[in-house]
């Protein structure tokens, strides 16, 4: 770790500290110019032991198997005196803090960018047979307009078995299904996120922000109306979350709520946010709504959000996370919980190799575990006494930019269009390129 200096800390998470670091011994090309090549570091708050503890971690296990620009690059693993560091590539902001030092509403063209490209990223990961679980903005990095999912410490490969019991999110992000405790629940619960989010790009507030589990519910009915919760068969808990009178909500007129979104990205969260996960669209599908048709979109007028702004501004994310049942397994390490992101938290020492905050009772061990692309015969550079493992993968990525649609346009855009059983993520396991060394 000799190789990272910290220069200050970016978040504070339950299972991690990520930093702000630079490679003292690599340099990128900025603006034709050699600038130390800028890192983010995750030093893990529980002590690894064992190699395979730390290969075992989701976050590492996906991680390495998606590569797409809109997926965070995991640069390296290394475990250095019990300690364990991930090494990823940096990231200016997240959308939190864009949305929270934005002063005016974003253009439907800045939404749809951002947009575009979660899907983008999304669409690869449920293609690739995982799902995120954790989708929120603080979870979606941003530099230079270019937009990156993070934080895969919740991430389930979608072939795994339910019952899900261990799983969390951020409340304000929740599905109903994994409020409503469903055992077992499809990537359409990172599609619900979607919607949350897209509403609250135009609306900068949240637009489920519940204060316990039972009020997101109710918030949820506030806007979408109550359903049929005879619909959620599975669900454990109705009785204890539902308040009888809660069937009686009728739903809130989304235009209203969102003024400035137009006719397509009213019905995009429409679709999104269906009480049903059957009738969200998958991330491919929402690739292909007219929302994203650009030569179809005729701009709404940009009023002020009408919505409970004042009440609910977006400054204090109360980030109630639910740990029931929470698995103790190794794998399980509870890597997505955003319960104090603190940006601006004072900078660290300068210079601090994080190896020296280590202790030094022992002589340093240090295994570095390099998930960029091999430099040569597919073998890293050999680091001084270390155990160097990489990565390579021949995927390929579709894109960035506004899709091709081959679906359905404008005009054929029939409500309810996506009723009915819909093939959520028929997903195999393609991504077996990936190899030790
Ligand atoms: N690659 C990165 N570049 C820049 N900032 C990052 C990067 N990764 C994470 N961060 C910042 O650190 C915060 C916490 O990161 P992350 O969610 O991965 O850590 P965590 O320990 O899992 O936290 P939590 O338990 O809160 O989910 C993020 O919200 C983001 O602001």
């Amino acid at each position: 770790m000799e190789r990272y200096r910290l220069l200050k800390e970016l978040g504070d998470g339950t299972c991690g500290t990520v930093y702000k670091a630079v490679n003292v011994e690599t340099h990128e090309i900025l603006q034709k110019k050699f600038v130390p090549q800028m890192v983010a570091v995750k030093k893990m708050k529980r002590k690894f032991y064992f190699w395979d503890e730390c290969v075992n971690l989701r976050e590492v296990k996906s991680l390495r198997r998606l590569s797409h620009p809109n997926i965070i690059k995991l640069k390296e693993v290394v475990r250095e005196n019990n300690e364990l560091f991930f090494i990823f590539e940096y990231m200016e902001y997240n959308l939190y803090q864009i949305m929270k030092a934005h002063q005016r509403p974003f253009s439907e063209e800045e939404i749809r960018n951002f947009l575009i490209q979660v899907l983008q990223g999304l669409a690869h990961m449920h293609r690739n047979g995982y799902f995120h679980r954790d989708l929120k903005p603080e979870n979606l990095l941003v530099t230079n307009d270019v937009i990156k999912i993070a934080d895969f410490g919740l991430v389930r490969e979608v072939s795994s078995m339910p019952p899900y019991t261990d799983y969390v999110s951020t409340r304000w992000y929740r599905a109903p299904e994994v409020l409503l405790q469903s055992s077992s629940y499809t990537p359409a619960i990172d599609m619900w996120a979607v919607g949350a989010i897209l509403a609250e790009l135009f609306t900068l507030c949240p637009i489920f922000p519940g204060e316990s589990e039972t009020d997101q519910l109710y918030k949820i009915c506030c806007v979408l109306g109550a359903p049929d919760w005879t619909a959620f068969p599975e669900a454990k808990n109705i009785t204890q979350l539902i308040n009888i009178s809660y069937s009686e909500i009728l739903p809130a007129n989304l235009s209203e709520l969102i003024p400035n979104a137009s006719r397509e990205a009213i019905d995009l969260i429409t679709q999104l946010c269906s009480w049903d996960p059957l009738k969200r669209p998958t991330a491919e599908q929402a690739l292909r709504h007219p929302f994203f048709h650009v030569a179809a979109w005729v701009p709404h007028p940009i009023h002020e959000p009408v919505q409970h702004k004042e009440k609910h501004t977006r400054t204090k994310p109360n980030l109630e996370l639910n740990l029931w049942d929470f698995d103790s397994k190794s794998d399980d390490c509870f890597l997505g919980l955003t319960l104090a992101v603190k940006p601006s938290a004072p900078t660290l020492e300068m210079g601090t190799g994080v190896s020296q905050s280590t202790g030094q009772d022992h002589p340093k061990q240090s295994v570095f575990w390099s998930l960029f692309s091999p430099s040569r015969n597919g073998m890293t550079a050999p680091v001084e006494s270390c155990l160097s493992l990489s990565f390579s993968s021949s995927i390929t990525h579709p894109p960035i930019g506004v899709p091709h649609s081959g679906g359905f346009s404008f005009t054929s855009l029939q409500p309810g269009i996506l009723d009915g059983p819909c093939p959520l993520m028929a997903v195999s396991s393609p991504l077996q390129q990936s190899h030790y060394l």
